[in-house]
């Protein structure tokens, strides 16, 4: 979406000389830095609280407060800038306590323009290099799109394409087909992949907290808010922001989103100033925004910022032939989190969850599989099918295709056939069919097999 303010690297020095705070400005300007200067604790965290900081240099000896405590108050606001503590004339202890909490370095004064510039430097790109560590480790459990149907495969290679740009994408779809996992997907295979991906249901927030969770508050801005607080927007800085059931979002908060998006600029609640930020927006909904914007409850201008490009995760009746394929990666996962063995599962069993139309997407197949994992035996069968499948299974009859009506005519016929030939005794044709007695049932209620079918 938006452009960061400037690409250069920020340093915040705190130190309560005039001449260090400009020897330091001397020093690092002219080598790409812009450095912002505070003589006080105070001074240092309202810029904290204002802009993105990619550095500290922080004097040990301040007037007001030692550097050390200050240090420590901004991490436990959540603040987690790298930082080089100065000092001139520091202690031994305060020198281990220093390296203790987590300082990149420790300069004495006085120190050259060039040994400054070194540390500075390196300590950026140690932090680079740490960023992009924890991104790969992150990544090795990268959301997997489990599919080889057509419509699949375009998705992910449109996924694919989309994350090397940084366009926002609109993602649509069924609940439950997986549009959180392509949101993920577009953000591990960016270049953003190493700063965080940041997920905000729209829906689960109330109204009249939407714009402190997204763009945080000040302290004191309204009763209740006893310390600052970092907005989602900030928390996904540099980042991807996935703002999902986006279409649930009221006017209002549309309308500050809108703004963000042209300003690339974010403003606390209760701030006086806006910050800069540089998100990407993916958006999610799983209702027709299109519409929304035709009844007016979504305004249109945001709509085509949220749209630049849209993808369409297809529903699991569009892609029947990925069910065994799902069936089996998600198996295997459900066992190990539930610390099963791993199960055969029945082509009967396959056959079933194929013919059911799923309005739950891969979440409903992902719950009816761990409970059938769970409560069955050494193998998957029919007979541990849950029975809302079952019951929906007269609709699908009857809307089916020849296909289906052909095997249920087929299946009718050879149940009817066994029933028959044991007297009727539901018992000894279950056994004959290989399926359980309580699955016959079901099934022959389905089938609609009566008494009059078996002894005529
Ligand atoms: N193609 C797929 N391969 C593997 N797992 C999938 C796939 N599609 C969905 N899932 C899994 O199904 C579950 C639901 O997916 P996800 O939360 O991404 O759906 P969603 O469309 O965002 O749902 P909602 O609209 O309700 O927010 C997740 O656990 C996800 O990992």
């Amino acid at each position: 979406m938006t452009v960061a303010p400037s690409n250069k690297p920020t340093v915040l020095v705190l130190d309560d000389e005039k001449n260090i705070r400009r020897s330091i400005e001397i020093a690092l300007e002219p080598e790409g830095y812009e450095v912002l200067a505070a003589h006080d604790a105070a001074a240092a965290m309202r810029i904290l609280q204002e802009r993105i900081v990619d550095l500290m240099l922080i004097d040990i000896r301040l007037g007001d407060i030692d550097g050390l405590t200050f240090y420590k108050k901004v991490q436990t606001d959540g603040i987690h800038t790298p930082v080089i503590f100065i000092s001139g004339n520091a202690t031994l202890t305060e020198a281990a306590q220093a390296v203790k909490l987590g300082g990149f370095d420790f300069l004495e004064k006085p120190f050259t323009a060039e040994k400054l510039a070194v540390s500075v430097r390196r300590c950026l790109e140690y932090t680079a290099l740490q960023r992009r560590l924890r991104a790969v480790e992150a990544r090795s459990p990268a959301p997997q799109i489990v599919g080889d149907s057509p419509a699949i495969r375009k998705l992910v290679t449109d996924a694919l394409r989309v994350a090397e740009t940084s366009a926002n994408v609109l993602i649509t779809g069924e609940s439950g087909t997986g549009k959180e996992l392509v949101a993920n997907s577009i953000h591990t295979h960016s270049a953003r992949c190493a700063a965080p991906f940041v997920k905000v249901n729209c829906s689960a927030i109330p109204e009249s907290l939407i714009e402190s969770e997204l763009f945080g508050h000040e302290r004191g801005a309204f009763t209740g808010a006893s310390g600052t607080r970092r907005g989602l927007f900030e928390v996904a800085h540099s980042g991807t922001i996935f703002l999902d059931e986006i279409a649930d979002l009221a006017l209002p908060a549309q309308a500050k989103i809108l703004r963000v998006l042209q300003s690339g600029e974010i403003q606390k609640v209760g701030a006086e100033r806006s910050i800069k930020v540089d998100v990407r927006v993916l958006s999610g909904t799983h209702k027709d925004l299109k519409k929304a914007v035709a009844l007016g409850a979504f305004r249109e201008d945001l709509y085509y910022r949220l749209n630049v490009v849209p993808l369409r995760v297809p529903s699991l009746r569009e892609r029947v032939e990925d069910i065994p394929l799902l069936v089996r990666f998600i198996a295997q996962r459900l066992c190990e989190k539930n610390n099963l063995k791993e199960k055969e599962i029945d082509e009967d069993v396959l056959w079933e969850l194929k013919r059911y139309p799923w309005p739950g997407n891969v979440r409903e197949l992902q719950n009816v599989l761990e409970r059938m994992l769970i409560m069955s035996g050494e193998r998957v069968t029919v007979v541990n099918l849950p029975e809302e499948l079952l019951a929906t299974e007269v609709t699908a009859t009857n809307s089916g295709s020849a296909l289906r009506e052909f095997r249920d005519r087929t299946e009718r016929a050879y149940i009817i056939g066994v029933l028959r030939k044991h007297k009727g005794n539901v018992s000894q044709a279950a056994v004959e069919l290989g399926i359980g007695r309580p699955y016959l049932h079901k099934r022959m209620a389905v089938l609609e097999i009566g008494k009059k079918d078996i002894y005529s």
